[in-house]
């Protein structure tokens, strides 16, 4: 579940300042590249408020995904949603605010409807908006076995099986919460058995790098092309010990890389994956699993197709809210 998802880069290094906050107003299935084009234009930190993320939700203690948070508890958005990013205060704010809504209006020629796109600047000084993070960011049981742990929260398992993921949300996009990372955790869950050797292909804070790891995982590399994610990875790599060995590199995709592993995990753009899958399959051992998410609805049938074209055989396809996540194999050498 994504309450709000709070985002934040270097945010120790940039505690004494102010900031302002650019918020678009736009429908939930834009959110995700709302954040990017926010990124783009230069956001140091990323809040989603989504409707969506409240419409599955169950009142009481614990919801059927394991929600700590009450919905009925806190007030929520009931349509559409709002993306705030966050810019330094020396940012040229009426120059960066007409950018914003004609790249939102844009998202329209990729398929994904904008919504409102009413575009809102507010300066926010940095206790106000700490706090706003902090109150909404709690341990959460992400999978049977995973549950990611703020990093200055002092949590106690409920169950002697459950596996912790320590995360500073204050870093890349990852903080476990996003439907597309809560698919490929799952997805990890069912694949990993212990040993494998793994890619993570845009690891972003990390977070399915240190999962495998948790789960078992062998040898790990983790890739992502923002060079300010992969510090953010760095961080929350060093807060677990378990994923002490994870090798991390700024790369794109899997450019340059020859090697032959058991898994790649990937939660990037459909149109980011395409390329990415004959890449996946050169780099896989026959048999090797490719757990790929951050497939919006429309891309689905795209990426189906993209797969099968290389011969990648499909073994489960999951779906959480808009998203799609897909558990594939490049073919055994008896099924070759
Ligand atoms: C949706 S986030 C996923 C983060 C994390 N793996 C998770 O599941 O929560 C996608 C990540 O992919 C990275 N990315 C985008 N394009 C990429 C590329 N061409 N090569 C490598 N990483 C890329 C972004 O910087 C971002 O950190």
């Amino acid at each position: 579940m994504g309450l709000v998802v709070t985002i934040f880069v270097n945010y120790k290094e940039e505690r004494s300042m102010d900031w302002t906050a650019v918020t678009v107003i736009t429908s939930s299935e834009a959110v995700e590249a709302v954040s990017y084009l926010l990124t783009d234009e230069g956001a140091q930190g990323i809040q989603i408020d989504d409707a969506a993320d409240f419409a599955h939700l169950q009142s009481g203690k614990y919801g059927r995904y394991g929600e700590i948070i009450d919905p009925e508890e806190i007030p929520h958005r009931k349509q559409g949603a709002a993306v705030t990013g966050y810019f330094p205060k020396k940012t040229f704010v009426p120059e960066i605010v007409p950018t914003i809504t004609t790249k939102v209006a844009k998202l329209k020629d990729y398929g994904l409807n904008p919504g409102e796109n009413k575009v809102s600047a507010a300066l926010v000084n940095n206790e106000e908006w700490a706090t706003v993070w902090q109150k909404y960011y709690h341990p959460l049981r992400v999978t049977n076995e995973l549950t990611i742990v703020p990093q200055w929260e002092d949590y106690t398992p409920e169950q002697d099986s459950e596996k912790l993921l320590y995360l500073d949300p204050g870093m890349a996009f990852g903080t476990g919460t996003h439907p597309t990372t809560r698919l490929m955790l799952q997805a990890l869950e069912q694949v990993i058995r212990g040993g494998e050797s793994l890619i993570d292909v845009g690891t972003g804070s990390g977070v399915l790098s240190i999962a495998a790891k948790q789960l078992g995982a062998g040898q790990v590399a983790a890739y992502d092309v923002d060079d300010v994610a992969v510090q953010s990875a760095k961080k929350n790599l060093a807060l677990n010990p378990v994923a002490s060995d994870v090798r991390l590199g700024v790369n794109s995709l899997l450019d340059g890389i020859h090697t032959q592993v058991d898994v790649i995990v990937a939660n990037i753009l459909a149109e980011i994956i395409v390329p990415l899958i004959p890449q996946a399959y050169d780099n896989l051992k026959p048999g090797g699993r490719f757990l790929i998410s951050g497939i919006i609805d429309d891309k689905a049938s795209l990426i189906r197709q993209e797969l099968a074209e290389q011969d990648f055989i499909i073994d489960s396809e999951t779906k959480m809210k808009d998203w799609h996540g897909i558990i594939a194999h490049k073919p055994a050498e008896e099924e070759a």
